[in-house]
């Protein structure tokens, strides 16, 4: 393996972190977006705000510099799996302290450092699929370190039985790589502006994710009426036709009746972003 001068691990690490960051950013900002907080409001939420967001986004920039610094060209074990597993937990207290204890970004620090750690272990040069399945075999070792807690998203998927946030990047992230980076690349190929796309893309994410947030605050009403809701939009002609734009609109309301959010598919909006980002490689600006 070819080994790297460490300035050049240095400047990769701290383009990796730059580049998760703005992608929590431009996810937040992006609108409209159901039930999540975007540059017109909060959404379903009573303790998030764009600014909240925008804060806890900057707040793990040193976290996702540090996960690219630990995992650069190492291999999948056990001893990197415990360190991306402490950075992680730091990263999540970061979170909550920049915040005041409010839980914006878990299940986003999850996904994209698992993925920064994954570039970085490739040396800062694969395809979205490599570095996706390169995260997978993180996201499968066991961190001993872990502390046992029944956590929102755990009670979900045993009460409907369903796959969360944990099997999907066991699973090598399919709803970024099947469903929301080819729709990205579509609807742009079709014309849409990029914020189009960008909705788009989060709409073939909602079609399908057992989003464990949206279980949590409005069960399986809420999930059917996301999905449902999100294949209207796209089945209308996406988000950036007159059609798709009022489906879009009454899956808002829809959400917002329901008091539910799609946090998780939020949080995969931010990872399609990062991973669509990286197709153009750090080594080879
Ligand atoms: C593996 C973990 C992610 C832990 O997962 P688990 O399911 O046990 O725990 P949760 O605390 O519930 O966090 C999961 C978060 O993942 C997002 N998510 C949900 N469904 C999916 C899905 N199907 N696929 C992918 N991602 C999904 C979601 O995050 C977003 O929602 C958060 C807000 O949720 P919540 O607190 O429930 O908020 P509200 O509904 O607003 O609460 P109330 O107002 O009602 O009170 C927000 O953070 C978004 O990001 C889920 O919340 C992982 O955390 C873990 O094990 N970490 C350990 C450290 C580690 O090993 N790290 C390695 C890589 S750095
Ligand atoms: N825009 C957003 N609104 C609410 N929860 C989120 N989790 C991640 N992004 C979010």
């Amino acid at each position: 393996m070819k080994l790297l001068p460490q300035i050049q691990v240095e400047g990769g690490a701290e383009w990796l972190a730059r580049t998760a960051t703005q992608c929590l950013i431009d996810e937040a900002r992006l609108s409209p977006k159901p039930g999540l907080v975007d540059s017109r409001g909060n959404g379903a939420h009573h303790d998030l705000t764009l600014a909240l967001m925008e804060r806890s986004a900057h707040s793990l920039t040193p976290t996702f510099q540090a996960l690219a610094q630990q995992s650069w060209q190492r291999p999948a074990d056990i001893a990197l799996r415990q360190t991306i597993g402490r950075l992680g937990r730091v990263g999540e207290q970061q979170m909550m302290a920049a915040t005041g204890g409010v839980n914006t970004h878990r299940g986003a620090i999850w996904a994209l450092g698992l993925l920064v750690s994954a570039v970085a272990m490739r040396g800062g040069d694969a395809s979205a699929s490599v570095i996706a399945a390169t995260a997978a075999t993180l996201a499968k070792l066991p961190d001993a370190a872990a502390p046992k807690i029944f956590s929102k998203g755990l009670r979900a998927t045993h009460r409907y039985r369903v796959p969360g946030a944990r099997e999907e990047a066991q699973q090598a992230f399919p709803h970024i790589l099947q469903l929301a980076l080819p729709q990205l690349r579509l609807s742009r190929n079709n014309g849409g502006s990029e914020s189009h796309a960008r909705i788009d893309a989060l709409m073939a994410i909602m079609t399908s994710l057992t989003d464990t947030c949206v279980l949590s605050r409005a069960g399986m009403e809420g999930l059917e009426a996301m999905q449902h809701g999100a294949r209207a939009v796209l089945t209308a002609g996406g988000s950036a036709t007159p059609e798709g734009q009022q489906a879009l609109h009454l899956l808002d309301r829809q959400m917002l009746a329901l008091n539910a959010s799609p946090g998780g598919a939020a949080d995969l909006l931010a990872a399609t972003l990062f991973l669509d980002r990286i197709g153009t490689p750090y080594f080879k600006h």
